[in-house]
């Protein structure tokens, strides 16, 4: 199996206005992006635009809240009825058929203008950096969503104008700081630091460190790593974007084991997702105009996925 895609998005970088866009780079682009979706399910974008700086200060803001006590952390947890908090270690066991829960943490941020259940009293700027970032990847998100329009030959704010409310109340869209401590102890029988699953939503844009680990499993192959390559955002499909077309896109596994080598095993890893839902109202439909799929309401679909993982 080939690896992994690596897309050019120079020609609709973050820094260059939409409007000075060439439409010839953005067919192409939209095409070469859609082709990725059909097997890998996931590429990575290189000269996307979003500073590193940005992306560098939320894992080591949230690495500093991770290393917190357990009753500190504990103020800030992620309540039953909501996706927005703390999210403590072997909390979610993202494959359910794995015996043992996952070995992570997770802080998720739902609403960018409201800071609740945001440590800023012990980390100032904690939130300012998750909104600084999750601004940036809403952008960097919609312009995705622009080249998949154009990919899937339907009006090219199509996709776009159904995330509209990113951020606010009406919108499940999660940017989401992981945290994979060291393994210090034994390890369950079975447990992984992220059990296999696929994501749910439209589409899941990931930033990792540098000590890898996540693997990825094409459709028709095994499962493959997916190297981190520094200043890449690694772009990938959701259950819902993959029921939205119909299956032409796919949404693809993935998961990240215990390492095997014995000096892996002392370093922690950290890795920031930003999952884009469409608003809740919005009906999924085929977008190709069958009836493969059930109509459903964005927030019924995600409900009834998240439902499974905790
Ligand atoms: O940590 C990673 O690299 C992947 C995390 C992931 O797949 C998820 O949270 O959905
Ligand atoms: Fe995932």
């Amino acid at each position: 199996m080939a690896a992994i895609p690596v897309i050019d998005l120079a020609p609709y970088s973050l820094s260059v206005p939409v409007h000075e866009v060439d439409p010839k780079a953005l067919q192409e682009l939209g095409d070469e992006l859609c082709k990725a979706f059909t097997t890998f399910g996931f590429v990575y974008l290189k000269n996307h635009g979003i500073p590193q700086n940005i992306v560098e200060e939320v894992f080591s803001t949230s690495k500093t809240f991770f290393e917190k006590p357990v009753e500190v952390k504990q103020e800030y947890a992620r309540p039953v009825d909501a996706n927005h908090g703390w999210v403590s270690l072997e909390r979610e066991k993202l494959n359910p058929e794995r015996p043992a829960a996952d070995l992570k943490e997770a802080y998720n941020m739902t609403a960018v203008d409201d800071q609740h259940l945001m440590p800023v009293d012990i980390i100032p700027n904690f939130y300012d950096v998750f909104k600084s970032l999750f601004t940036s990847a809403q952008e960097l998100g919609n312009r995705i969503l622009d080249l998949m329009s154009i990919g899937l030959n339907i009006d090219r704010s199509f996709l776009r104008d159904c995330h509209k409310n990113v951020g606010k109340k009406d919108n499940q869209t999660t940017l989401r700081s992981l945290y994979y401590p060291r393994i210090s102890k034994e390890v369950k029988p079975g447990q992984v630091r992220c059990g296999e699953h696929s994501d749910y939503g439209s589409i899941t844009l990931l930033f990792q460190d540098d000590v890898g680990g996540l693997d990825v499993k094409p459709v028709g192959a095994d499962y493959i790593p997916a190297t981190p390559i520094p200043g890449t955002v690694l772009v990938n499909l959701g259950d819902l974007m993959q029921r939205w077309t119909a299956d032409k896109l796919v949404a693809t596994k993935h998961r990240v084991l215990i390492p095997e080598k014995e000096v892996m095993l002392s370093k922690g890893r950290q890795s920031i997702a930003f999952f884009l839902y469409p608003d809740d109202d919005v009906i999924i439909k085929c977008l190709d105009g069958s009836v493969k799929y059930e109509e459903i309401s964005g927030i019924d679909y995600l409900n009834h996925r998240l439902a499974v993982t905790y």
